[in-house]
Formats: C-alpha cells, structure tokens, sequence
C-alpha cells in the first residue's frame, strides 16, 4: 500500500479573473471545511494573475488550500518579456509551477529541452514541478503511447538529481482526452503511469519511484474519477473543465466518499 497522498489539481487553464478566483476558492473552502479531507492535497492553478489574490485569501483565511501556476520561466530575471520566473512564483508562497502542459507544447512549441530547464527552474526556486507528458491520438493508434511519454519523462528530468526528483508530481494526460470527453479508460491510464514508475525505478531506484505521486488527467469529472484513482500507480489527477465549478471540483477531491 503505497503511502503517497492524492493530489488533486485544478488547471483553470486561460479562466476566471481576480475577482472571480476570490469567489471561487471561498466556494471550494466552504466545500472542504466540513470534513476531513486532509487525506487528498488539493490545490488551485490559476492563471498568474490570480495569483496574489489567492495568496491573500489563503493566507487570511489559512486555507489548506495550496496553489501554484500554470507555468515558470526558465530563466530567474532578466529581459524576457511577458515571463514570469520562480522567484516570483516562490515571493506569491506558490507550491507548484506546471510544466509542459500539452497547450504550451503544442501552441508555444515547448520542447523536452525546455521543459528540462523550466523543471530545474522550478526546484532552484523550491517550487515543485509538474511535469505534463502524454500523447496525441497518432501516437495512440500507432500504439507508441508509452515508448512517447517515457521519452517525454527522460527529457524533462535530464540531469535531475535524486533527491529533487522524488519530489515532484508527473501528470500524464493522453493529449486525446484533454477537453475531449474522451476519458482514457482506467486501465489506459494504469498502463502508462505504472510504465512512468517503473521508468523512474530505472532511473533513480525504486525507493525514489515510490515516492513520486504521478496524476491522470483528460475529461476527468466526479462520475470517472474513483475508477481512475483506484488504480495503483495514480496517485491524483490534473483536472481542467471540471475544475471551473466548484461543486464539481470538491466532489472529485471526495472522490472517496463515493
Ligand atoms: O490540465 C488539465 C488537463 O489538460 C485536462 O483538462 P480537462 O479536464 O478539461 O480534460
């Protein structure tokens, strides 16, 4: 029985302004607060500038609440306009910075390369990583999903060190299944992440490939999302559309109520 704690991940992706990521974290407060949910971490990716809005509510109200953004520069300052680095996101208490989301792949041609150097941006910061891979639906009826996605893991962890990489969170999301709802089945989804740990046991043992909590996401909603985590290698799920409404989103992060 593995000891890694569920993380679920709300991907706001390119919505809700200010104002509204006030009112929807109250909502998702006002949702958790009864009940003992700190068995699953749960956290909030707004877009950047949410972000010190949600800092403040979290840090007013002490929420359990923990959030990151949806990307990090490679770079920590300097003239690269429209970036936003890691000691920014570390001065806004952000936990986590995602990378290589499969929309930077493909509409901002993010390569592995740079999705390796933003993964060591984000641990020089101590902001921990979530590093997206998955395939497209060519890549799925070749049947190369996992040959594609473990290459995509080697690429954004070259040259990460042990002891950083037991710590960070890997999602694996089948491009297909993104904003789809084509949902990959559990099984789909237990074949690739259980081939991500065993590439990580290859790469840093086991002991570290047991420590890292590796997520689902595509078209993951209240109804899909207990047969997803019942599987052994899924430890959480990234979870975009379902995200947007609160009642949904805290009845995914009760998943084991259901
Ligand atoms: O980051 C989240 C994923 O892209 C999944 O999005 P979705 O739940 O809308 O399919």
């Amino acid at each position: 029985m593995s000891d890694r704690k569920p993380l679920m991940a709300g991907n706001w992706k390119m919505n809700l302004n200010h104002l509204e990521a006030i009112a929807h974290v109250q909502k998702l407060a006002f949702g958790l607060a009864d009940k003992d949910y700190e068995a699953v971490e749960v956290a909030v990716l707004p877009p950047f500038v949410d972000l010190r809005s949600v800092q403040t509510l979290v840090d007013g109200d002490k929420l359990k609440i923990k959030y990151g953004a949806q990307d990090i520069s490679a770079h920590d300052s300097g003239a690269y306009t429209g970036e936003i680095s890691g000691p920014m996101l570390a001065k806004l208490k952000c936990t986590y910075a995602v990378v290589g989301h499969s929309e930077r792949r493909q509409y901002h041609d993010e390569t592995d390369e740079l999705c390796n150097a933003k993964v060591k941006a984000a641990f020089r910061n101590d902001l921990t990583p979530i590093l997206c891979v998955g395939e497209g639906l060519d890549v799925r009826k070749a049947g190369n999903q996992v040959a594609h996605t473990l290459a995509q893991v080697d690429g954004g962890l070259k040259d990460v060190p042990a002891e950083q990489a037991e710590t960070v969170v890997i999602a694996y999301e089948p491009v297909w299944a993104i904003g789809t709802g084509e949902v990959a089945t559990p099984e789909d989804a237990q074949e690739v992440c259980g081939a991500i740990r065993g590439r990580l046991a290859e790469l840093y043992g086991q002991e570290v490939a047991d420590k890292v909590r590796i997520q689902y996401g595509g078209s993951v909603k209240s109804g899909n999302v207990a047969a997803i985590m019942a599987q052994p290698d899924v430890d959480g799920a990234l979870i975009g559309g379902a995200s947007l409404d609160a009642d949904e989103f805290v009845k995914i992060v009760r998943f084991r109520d259901q």
